[in-house]
């Protein structure tokens, strides 16, 4: 299994969904870097389960426990570790699918792979992993202002068909949806409740924006930051695409003289050329698909490979788009702290340039 995300900046990560704790090891933070515990604690509070009626029902207080790392409220250097207890396990709703798979999660390819399978919940592919990635995020996030002086914030711009039209960031932390568009959040809340009612669930996309970081960051040829940015945020779980720069696949459409008519004021390319941050604002657009468990009845396969219908019991988001955005800002603030450690060890000694062209149009 691969465990770590990051070379320079490091996060291991450990644990199971119904296991006694989930955690992360950071590796790589610099000293002297003050934040620590307030600012993982309302980032978690962001990603937590059982936070409203829109989303699972699981209800953990994720109080994340630093246990080295960190002395006198500052970072010393050495590696970070930190847990966060799960007590509101409920593994006998899992006993259904100990011998079946759950169409669209992980269960039959891990049972396939190695041959056994924490079925209590998704095990280690479960979503409550991405609570220890939340907490190495809000470390990697207040070395990016330190150093940078950089913000990376997300919202929700579409729940199932309903897209937001882009408002302002000031609503994003007061609606439950994480929407950055006021009038979406009354439409996003009647599809999620539609979702609840019927046993389903629906997908979402989220934008996910940096800014403030230096032009140079990353490693062409083969670690672009392009590339590590789609690897971290394809790591994350139900991720079906990214999209980089708002133009993304579309951009195959326009003309090259009109894609940079505006030069360095517009950003349809998202902040990366080369391979490289460009220093303007680097933009990602992700889609999450619909949650995989449902307890509608499927059809699926049993351990003993025959056809079953099946149904899954259990507390499940009805759109895992909607605790996303810190999942995903997290995992772009990882990437960023990696190769901004990287950039100071590969820079030829110049002068770096601290102003950054201004983008004022996407
Ligand atoms: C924040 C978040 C919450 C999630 N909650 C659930 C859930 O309640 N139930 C579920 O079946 N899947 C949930 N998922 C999705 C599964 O974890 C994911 O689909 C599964 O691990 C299979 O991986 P894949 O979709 O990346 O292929 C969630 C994902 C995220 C990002
Ligand atoms: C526990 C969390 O989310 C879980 C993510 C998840 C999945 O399959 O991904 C399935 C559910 O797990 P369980 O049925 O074991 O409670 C969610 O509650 C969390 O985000 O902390």
């Amino acid at each position: 299994m691969s465990n770590t995300f990051g070379y320079t900046f490091a996060v291991s990560t450990f644990g199971e969904s119904h296991g006694p704790v989930v955690g992360c090891v950071v590796d790589g933070c610099p000293p002297g870097l003050r934040m620590v515990d307030a600012g993982i604690q309302a980032e978690l509070d962001r990603r937590r389960p059982g936070s409203s009626q829109y989303v699972t029902q699981r209800a953990e207080a994720d109080r994340a426990v630093i246990m080295s790392g960190v002395f006198r409220g500052a970072t010393t250097g050495a590696p970070i570790a930190l847990v966060i207890r799960s007590t509101d396990q409920r593994s006998s709703d899992y006993r259904g699918i100990r011998h079946a798979f759950r169409p669209g999660h992980a269960d039959y390819p891990y049972h396939a792979k190695y041959n056994h399978r924490d079925y209590r919940g998704g095990g280690r592919a479960s979503a409550r992993l991405t609570a220890p990635v939340v907490a190495a995020g809000a470390i990697a996030k207040a070395y990016l202002t330190w150093a940078h002086g950089a913000r990376i914030r997300g919202c929700m711009m579409r729940v199932g068909t309903r897209r937001a039209r882009y408002a302002h960031w000031c609503y994003v932390r007061s609606n439950p949806f994480s929407s950055c568009d006021a009038r979406a959040s009354g439409t996003a809340a009647q599809c999620m409740l539609r979702a609840l009612l019927h046993g389903s669930s629906v997908g979402a996309t989220v934008v996910v924006w940096a800014e403030g970081l230096p032009a140079g960051l990353g490693d062409p040829l083969y670690a672009k930051l392009s590339s590590s940015l789609a690897h971290g945020i394809m790591s994350v779980n139900a991720v079906k695409a990214v999209r980089i720069g708002l133009t993304g696949m579309e951009a195959c459409g326009y003309r090259g003289d009109m894609l940079t008519q505006h030069g360095f004021l517009s950003n349809r390319l998202g902040g990366i050329a080369g391979g490289l941050s460009t220093g303007q604002d680097i933009v990602a657009a992700i889609a999450l698909k619909p949650t995989p468990s449902s307890c509608n009845y499927r059809r699926s396969t049993s351990r003993a490979g025959l056809s079953v219908f099946m149904r899954t019991r259990g507390r499940h988001d009805p759109c895992v788009g909607m605790r996303a955005p810190p999942v995903l800002e997290a995992i772009a603030a990882l990437c960023a702290a990696d190769a901004s450690l990287k950039y100071r060890a590969s820079i030829s000694g110049h002068r770096i340039p601290s102003q950054h062209p201004a983008s004022y149009l996407y």
